[in-house]
């Protein structure tokens, strides 16, 4: 990315991740509904040009540089507020609204930044909801990755009804042991992130040449957590799935190689 995009994407990226240590850093415990209300003051303040510290001022200067709207940071505090008092999901179209408030609001967010290639025939609105749909794939990825984490900090993020056709209860989960049932039920719901990363992958073609490497490798990389999975037999109660070292640097030239491919809304098999 160019030195002012790059700096750009970090100061979301610390906004982002502040406001997911509201709910999920150490003094989690004791977040309450109006910390996140003076949280979302704060928010407007800076982007009125009133930042309360430097760490705000640097998102402050780069709303000033990209076409960058509020609602997507709304959406992402909205989604917090959920997490504070939501701890189970009905069924997927639960989860999916959860996954775009705290996830999907990230895509959103970073496509003002990485801009849409000027050559692209595609809509924005088909980019943006590429967007959101790598946003989708990762939290989804983070919640089969946390499952064991999560159950401990007494979060169910699987939608019951699945859990329940495939013969499962909260208990299995909090048991942590791994079963047929649970392998079976592990598979569908790997499935269904894959299918969210594939989604993605036609956005990505779409955007700036110098955007699109990072974005790359970042999907490459979050997307084999979900091979760490099965490698460790589905078992996430009380195994990490992460990437290893050297699975990360090889995922780069493969990253930079697919930087490299035709956006998709140019290729000649286009109807
Ligand atoms: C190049 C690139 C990926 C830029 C985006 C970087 C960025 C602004 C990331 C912010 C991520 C963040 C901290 C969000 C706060 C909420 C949260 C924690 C979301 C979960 C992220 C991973 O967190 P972690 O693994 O640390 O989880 P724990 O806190 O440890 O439980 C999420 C799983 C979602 C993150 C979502 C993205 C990175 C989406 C990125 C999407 C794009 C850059 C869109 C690209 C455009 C097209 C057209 C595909
Ligand atoms: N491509 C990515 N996009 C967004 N977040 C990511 C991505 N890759 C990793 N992360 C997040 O960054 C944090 C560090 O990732 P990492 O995989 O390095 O963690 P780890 O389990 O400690 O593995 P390692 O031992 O390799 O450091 C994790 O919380 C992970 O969810
Ligand atoms: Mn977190």
């Amino acid at each position: 990315m160019t030195e002012e995009r790059r700096r750009a994407i970090w100061a979301i990226y610390v906004w982002c991740r502040r406001t997911d240590e509201l709910v999920d850093g150490p003094n989690a415990s004791h977040i309450t509904p109006q910390a996140l209300d003076r949280w979302e003051r704060r928010l407007e303040d800076l982007f009125a040009g009133r930042p309360y510290d430097m760490l705000d001022a640097a998102l402050s200067d780069t709303i000033t540089k990209f076409p960058i709207d509020i609602q997507p940071f709304k959406d992402m505090i909205d989604g917090m507020r959920t997490d504070l008092k939501k701890a189970r999901y009905k069924n997927f179209d639960e989860l999916y609204m959860y996954c775009y408030y705290v996830a999907g609001t990230v895509g959103l967010m970073s496509v003002p930044v990485m801009g849409i290639a000027p050559e692209s025939k595609a809509t924005a609105e088909s980019v943006y909801g590429a967007a959101l749909a790598l946003g989708l794939a990762n939290q989804l990825t983070n919640i089969l990755r946390d499952v064991g984490e999560d159950a401990r900090r007494g979060r169910i993020y699987l939608p019951q009804d699945e859990l329940a056709e495939a013969g499962l209860s909260d208990e299995d989960i909090f048991k942590g042991v791994v079963t047929e049932k649970w392998r079976k039920f592990m598979k569908r719901q790997i499935k269904r992130a894959r299918m969210f990363f594939e989604e993605a992958e036609q956005g990505v073609t779409e955007l700036r040449k110098e955007s699109r490497w990072p974005v790359w490798a970042s999907m490459l990389l979050y997307r084999q957590i979900l091979d760490e999975i099965e490698a460790n037999d589905y078992n996430n109660f009380t195994k990490r799935a992460y990437v290893g070292k050297a699975k990360k640097v090889l995922a780069l030239p493969v990253a930079y190689g697919k930087s490299l491919l035709l956006p998709y809304s140019l290729r000649n098999n286009q109807t």
